[in-house]
């Protein structure tokens, strides 16, 4: 077991090869989710001139010190329009939310506040001078930087984008991401079972959705057989991906051909084989300009969850995104956990809820690597540290939501 990488020491060496992708320029719409390679500047003032923030009447704060006050009301102006109108002594103009400010005012009544009486309005009630205006600058001045370079775009960044006027920005682009699955024994989705010891793929969907969820562009290669002249010329495509993913053929089995076909193609192999469980056997290694290879487990759960702790951060990272890893948070374990081998960190399937105030945490009975539903019948990993036979029911512990 003294080989084995320690699961920090593997993720240090992945993010270290990873460099940020080139830019791209994308429209507004499509800018969901990605990162900008660009500060983003404001185009103009915001607000670009004072206007009212209620439906009501514009006035001089002079005149409604003293309430009640009598105002003659000189005009209209609606949001978008407006006369040029001047608010002298004892006059007022009425006013709606957005419209600017006729010159000579300084104060908004809003409407509840007021009566109307024969071409006169009476405020009932006084406010502070400046009430009701939203001032020109008061939340952007022109040239500011809005959205910082390296910021991820969620649906507000989006507002903002528009709101001064960009409808091109420009992100980190996606990596393209070969998978491949490897063995004689696999069978693709419909493709006729002519013998019982053959098995459906999972893991070339599995993987295409994962890289999806990381925000990548899955190519899905389908399968490779354990032949290790049709391997190798099938992987010789690595350089067309930035990313390129085999599941299988990293193990001890004679077949397990992955693992001696890397260096032939160019990949300088950085791990293989590290301290959690499942997912032991994974290889990693780059290759081209700051290119990825990895190795995962044929085991389902094991390439499953190889991705979620490897893949899935060099992805994001990939894409200039700060925030790289699943989210971690406390919970509670509703039961109690043993192990007998201790030896490596492990990642239990389990179902992580909230109530009264706390995450709780319940490990799925079956936990072998082969396993789908240890999988589909949960929502996070459990972490049960190196050294740790046992954890007991009530006591916090680590998970990762995915
Ligand atoms: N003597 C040893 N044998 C094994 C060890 C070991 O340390 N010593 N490690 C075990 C562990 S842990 C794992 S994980 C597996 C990984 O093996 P490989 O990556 O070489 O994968 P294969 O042998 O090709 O397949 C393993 C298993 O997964 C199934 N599989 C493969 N591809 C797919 C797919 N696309 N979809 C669904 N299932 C797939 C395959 O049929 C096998 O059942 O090695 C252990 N052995
Ligand atoms: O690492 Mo294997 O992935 O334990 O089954």
């Amino acid at each position: 077991m003294k080989n084995l990488t320690p699961l920090e020491e593997a993720l240090k060496i992945v993010l270290e090869n990873v460099k940020p992708l080139e830019s791209e320029r994308v429209f507004i719409h499509e800018a969901l989710g990605r990162v900008l390679a660009e500060d983003v500047v404001s185009d103009t003032d915001k607000p670009l001139f004072d206007n009212s923030a209620m439906d009501g009447y514009a006035v001089r704060w002079e005149d409604i010190k003293e309430v009640p006050a009598k105002l003659k009301v000189i005009g209209e102006y609606a949001a978008g329009t407006g006369e040029n109108l001047k608010v002298e002594k004892g006059t007022a103009v009425k006013i709606f939310t957005g419209a600017p400010i006729p010159e000579g005012a300084d104060t908004v009544v809003p409407v509840e506040y007021t009566e109307t009486q024969d071409g006169y309005v009476i405020v009932k009630k006084s406010f502070k001078q400046g009430a009701n205006v939203r001032r020109r600058g008061e939340d952007v001045k022109k040239g500011e930087v809005v959205i910082p370079k390296g910021k991820e775009i969620r649906p507000y960044e989006m507002g903002m984008l528009a709101s001064v006027n960009r409808a091109v920005v420009s992100v980190y682009r996606k990596p393209h991401v070969g998978i491949l699955s490897t063995g004689d024994e696999i069978l693709d989705v419909c493709e006729e079972q002519t013998k019982p010891s053959q098995i459906r793929t999972s893991n070339n969907y599995t993987v295409y959705g994962q890289v999806l969820q990381a925000g990548g562009i899955p190519h899905n290669l389908g399968i490779a057989p354990d032949e290790p002249q049709k391997l190798k010329e099938i992987m010789r495509s690595i350089h067309k991906y930035d990313i390129f993913i085999t599941t299988g053929g990293v193990s001890m089995g004679e077949k397990d051909y992955v693992q001696y076909l890397v260096e032939d193609l160019g990949i300088d192999v950085k791990f293989h084989k590290l301290r959690i469980k499942p997912a032991k056997p994974v290889l990693f290694g780059v290759y081209g300009e700051n290119k990825l290879f990895f190795g995962l487990p044929g085991n389902p759960v094991s390439a499953a969850v190889a991705f979620d702790l490897l893949v899935y951060p060099a992805i994001k990272a990939m894409q200039g995104h700060r925030e790289v890893f699943k989210q971690k948070v406390t919970a509670i374990l509703e039961g109690d956990y043993r192990r007998k081998n201790a030896d490596r960190r492990e990642f239990a399937r389990c179902r992580v809820w909230f109530e009264n105030g706390r995450y709780h945490c319940e490990p799925y009975p079956k936990q072998d690597s082969h396993m789908l539903t240890s999988l589909v019948n949960s929502n996070a990993y459990m972490v049960v540290y190196e050294g740790v036979n046992e954890l007991k029911k009530g006591q916090e512990v680590e998970v990762i939501l995915f």
